[in-house]
Order: structure tokens, then sequence, then C-alpha cells
């Protein structure tokens, strides 16, 4: 990686369904000289001052999930705004797809009220606009819902062990259509989870050679 220092990161938001892949794929970036990954603060969310809010969201979603999705929301604004001593700064998705993906999801389906959503929606059009969040490029890893479905059930994660295949084909319909979108923060790599990690790694480079080559020419201007 480049090891002149940027005066801002490159930021990489690797997104993807539940159980897609991407702890491989980040562990395996956060071996890359200059990188710094920033993974979902999961750890966070399950012991808020000792409660499990992710445990609460699972099992009463119309009572909690409007307070487990505003805490998440905070907690990846810390990450989006954190400073990063590498040039490259990989986070484990993003304030986007919490909003356009989980959010819309518990709204669609009705477990988050009308009130609740527009409250959460102020709070989001308040943080990406006045914020100063920056993304450089999505990395997202489609990868179809069956397939996670056996992953999540491999990972065993206990909150998980009960969430059925229509949540994921919805997570999944919902991914499609905001990346689908020409008003995304940032370029879009879309990578099948049939590739191996290594693969994945040399395509994203590819993606970061170009992003340098436009700093360096922006800067130069
Ligand atoms: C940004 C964001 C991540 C995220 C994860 N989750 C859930 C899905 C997984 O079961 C767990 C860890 O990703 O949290 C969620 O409900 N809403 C979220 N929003």
């Amino acid at each position: 990686m480049q090891t002149k220092r940027l005066n801002r990161p490159i930021t990489i938001c690797v997104e993807g369904n539940i159980g897609s892949g991407k702890t491989t794929l980040l562990n395996h970036l956060a071996t890359k000289k200059g990188v710094e990954v920033f993974e979902e603060p999961v750890n966070k969310w399950r012991n808020m001052r000792g409660k499990n809010l992710l445990e609460l969201m699972y099992q009463d979603p119309t009572r909690w999930s409007h307070l487990f999705q505003t805490y998440v929301q905070l907690t990846m604004m810390q990450i989006h705004v954190q400073p990063c001593n590498a040039n490259i700064k990989v986070m484990e998705r993003s304030i986007y797809s919490a909003r356009h993906c989980f959010v819309e999801n518990l709204y669609q389906t009705g477990k988050m009220s009308e009130p609740e959503y527009n409250v959460y929606c102020e709070w989001y059009n308040m943080a990406t606009n006045q914020l100063g969040i920056s993304v450089d490029l999505i990395v997202y890893l489609s990868a179809e819902p069956t397939v996670v479905q056996k992953r999540i059930l491999e990972r065993g994660r206990s909150e998980e062990a009960s969430i059925p295949l229509s949540y994921l084909q919805q997570l999944h319909a919902l991914h499609q259509r905001w990346l689908g979108q020409d008003t995304l923060p940032a370029p879009l790599l879309v990578l099948d989870t049939d590739m191996t990690v290594e693969e994945m790694c040399s395509a994203i480079e590819e993606h970061l050679a170009v992003i340098l080559e436009d700093r360096r020419q922006s800067s130069k201007a």
C-alpha cells in the first residue's frame, strides 16, 4: 500500500448480508501493510451497560428495534469519524447500510413504527450531511440467502439462532435495491462469495490504485 501519509485515509466499507463472509475478508485485509480494520462493534450492542440490545431486538423487535438501531447508528458514526493512523481505513458495514437495509426492513415489516422511523431518519440525515463522513469505496459481498443461512447456523451466534430465511431474503433484496441506486456515497465493487479472499483483495487493490491516482491528480490541481 501507499507509504506516503495521506491527509485523509481512503475509507472502504465492506457490506453484505449476515453471514456473507465479511469477517473472513476483513481478517485478511487486516494483514496488509497500511490498512486499519474497524469491525462492527457487535460487542457494544451485546453489552450496553449490561444489557444485550441485540438479543432484545431479536426477541421483541417491535419493542426494541428502534432503540437498538439508534445505538447502532451512534456506534457506527463514532467509527466513521474516528481518526485512523493508516492510509486505508476499512469498516465493517456503515451508517448507510444500517439505514437502507436494516432499518428499512424493520419499518417495511412493521416492526419499527412510523414516528420511530422518522426520528431515526432525521438523526441519519443530520449525521450524513453535517458530520463530514466520507467513504471512498463500497465493497459488497453478494451471497445467496440460503448460503448465508447455512453460515449463520455454522457460526452459531446465540442471538441469531432463530433468524428465518425470509429475513435474510428481505435483507438481500434491500442490499440489492440500495446498491442499485445511482445516489451511492462512493463507487461500488461487487464481489462474489465464491471468490477466494486473495482474489477479493486483489480486486480491491486494483480499485485502490485508481482512487490513489485520483487523489494525486486532485492534490496537484
Ligand atoms: C450497520 C448495521 C449492522 C447491523 C447488524 N444487525 C444485526 C445483524 C446481525 O445479527 C448482528 C451483527 O451484524 O447485528 C442489525 O440488526 N442492524 C445493523 N445495522
